[in-house]
């Protein structure tokens, strides 16, 4: 389709992904042919045709409209903060990915979604503002978009109506236009009433950082439990967006003088097409809700016949892209998928180790945390992040090249605490392993020892650290520490290798009547020798 910088659009990339397919240009291309329109009738009622193209197709497209808030007046606390910092949309340096080289054209015909980054900053220092921004352009650039640009507008809280000031929406406008932009990414989980006031005054596709990671998990999910999962949360968070958008139909229909034939505008799906596809939508969220639970029973089945065999568990978790699945790797050798991606693992895997002692123990890979998770994610992969609640051992992974490490550690420590506390269930022990040391210098090193203190330093590529950590992991699992000496006769074998598989055996003798163990044993497989125990 013609846009307005003559760059033919494809597909857009943020949006496709086998759950629910949305070309997120059809309003905006749209939008953008309607400079001529007034004000108030600009918003295309037309795309809406497309829900009768599948049952979900449409899921994400279109917010609320909100009419209201045009009289939503700027924060009065707005006064509170410096006046030149208010009016300055800062500019974040070095964001842009933009290729150089004008004749790459053609190739940059296909690059898929070119956007521009805003947030709102309401506290911290500038630095703090600015990482965030660039870890959304992270996010972004693994979603296969291509950063044009970020800005960053200090402000006491985001503007009810627009996000960022209403003032600010017509630079941001600006800066959309001479760098081509097809997409603003917010920083910032925005109403629907938000998203469509931006597009409206944009002219291009508004999206929030919600959004966002929805659609690389989206794009990530490789099984039948994660597709599910992430389908649940995508339809969490457009469920009431939809809502929205169908209340302002009405209005809007019902304020019109002849109601039935309002023009541009007022067509769409109407009330009773609204009504159809909430219901299809919850009748999904049900049945997807189904799914996970009969699925999330047989991942309990699976733990639950670890715990029985009393072999200690230890979870691997830690921000995304810290280096979980390199970890994971380098300490047993197993071949999981390593990228440098934001979200590669959506899918837990567990492998057997075995401490330097001949302990077993069982190690498990999770989904990576983020700065501001989506609580639908967050739900939605409720049993996934359940098997980081569930270890006995939480090795926490750092990125110690990482400027900020602190802030990723307190971020995923709130997200294993909010889970912990949701069940019911202790926070488990942490041992914190700060990874990537082959990329920090001496310098650097001996800053992050004070920052993060009693963490273990290692690197999952060079191997530097490996061995300690394996000691380490080994000291701090729970032992077996109950005494037993037990004649176990030959009709029962697989209560001594039990007992060699899980205790800690002090001595054994094969006598006539059967094996003689003694040794340290967990309560359960005490409890099981009992009867055996050696009297007096
Ligand atoms: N230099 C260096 N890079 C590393 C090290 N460990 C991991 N990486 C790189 O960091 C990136 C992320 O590694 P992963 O193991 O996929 O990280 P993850 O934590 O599993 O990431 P997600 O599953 O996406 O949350 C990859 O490019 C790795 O090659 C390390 O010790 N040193
Ligand atoms: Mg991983």
């Amino acid at each position: 389709m013609p846009w307005d910088n003559g760059v033919d659009m494809k597909k857009s990339a943020l949006w496709s992904h086998e759950a629910g397919t949305r070309d997120g240009n059809a309003r905006t291309a749209s939008d953008v042919g309607r400079d001529d329109l007034p004000e108030d009738s600009r918003y295309d009622g037309g795309h809406f045709d497309s829900f009768d193209d599948g049952p979900f197709d449409d899921r994400f497209d279109d917010g609320e409209v909100d009419f209201t808030a045009d009289s939503y007046s700027d924060d009065p606390s707005a006064g509170e903060m410096e006046l030149e910092e208010r009016n300055s949309l800062r500019r974040v340096a070095g964001l842009s990915t933009e290729l150089a080289d004008i004749t790459e054209v053609e190739y940059r015909r296909l690059r898929l979604e070119r956007v521009v980054l805003v947030g709102v900053w309401t506290e911290g220092d500038a630095e703090h503002a600015e990482s965030s921004l660039a870890e959304l352009a992270r996010l972004a650039e693994t979603a296969g978009s291509e950063v044009l640009d970020g800005l960053v507008q200090r402000r006491p809280r985001p503007d009810p109506a627009t996000y960022v000031g209403s003032g600010k929406v017509k630079e941001l406008r600006e800066v959309v236009i001479s760098t081509g932009a097809d997409t603003v990414i917010c920083d910032g989980e925005l109403s629907a009433g938000q998203l469509r006031q931006l597009e409206d005054k944009l002219k291009v596709k508004v999206i929030d950082r919600t959004a966002l990671i929805l659609d690389i998990f989206a794009q990530h999910a490789s099984s039948k439990e994660g597709k599910a999962q992430v389908e649940l949360a995508q339809l969490q968070y457009f469920l009431p967006r939809l809502r929205g958008w169908g209340e302002a139909m009405s209005r809007q229909a019902g304020g019109r003088a002849g109601g039935a034939n309002g023009g541009v505008g007022t067509r769409g799906p109407g009330e009773t097409k609204l009504e159809t596809d909430r219901r299809r939508i919850h009748k999904r969220i049900s049945k997807l809700r189904n799914e996970l639970k009969a699925m999330s029973t047989i991942r309990s089945t699976k733990r639950g016949r670890r715990e029985a065999q009393r072999v200690a568990g230890v979870a691997i978790a830690g921000y995304t892209n810290a280096g979980k699945s390199s970890l994971l790797n380098a300490l047993t050798g197993a071949g999981v998928l390593v990228e440098d991606a934001l979200f590669a693992t959506l899918d837990p895997t567990t492998r057997r180790a075995e401490t330097p002692d001949g302990r077993p123990y069982t190690l498990t890979d999770t989904v990576g945390f983020v700065r501001h998770l989506p609580h639908q994610l967050v739900e939605a992969f409720r049993s996934t992040l359940e098997e980081v609640t569930g270890a006995d051992l939480l090795v926490h992974v750092v990125d110690g090249s990482e400027p900020q490490p602190h802030e990723q550690v307190a971020a995923v420590r709130t997200v294993v605490s909010d889970i912990a506390e949701e069940h019911g269930a202790p926070v488990p022990e942490e041992l914190l392993v700060v990874n990537k040391v082959d990329q920090v210098d001496a310098t650097r090193l001996a800053e992050l020892r004070q920052l993060l203190p009693g963490a273990v330093f290692v690197s999952a590529h060079s191997g530097e650290g490996i061995a300690a950590l394996r000691e380490i992991i080994s000291d701090r699992l729970p032992r077996p520490d109950v005494f037993i000496d037990a004649l176990v006769p030959y009709t029962r074998g697989e209560l001594v290798a039990r007992v060699h598989a899980e205790g800690e055996l002090v001595a054994e003798e094969h006598t006539a009547d059967g094996t003689r163990v003694r040794a340290k044993v967990r309560p359960d497989l005490a409890g099981a020798l009992q009867p055996f125990v050696a009297v007096g």
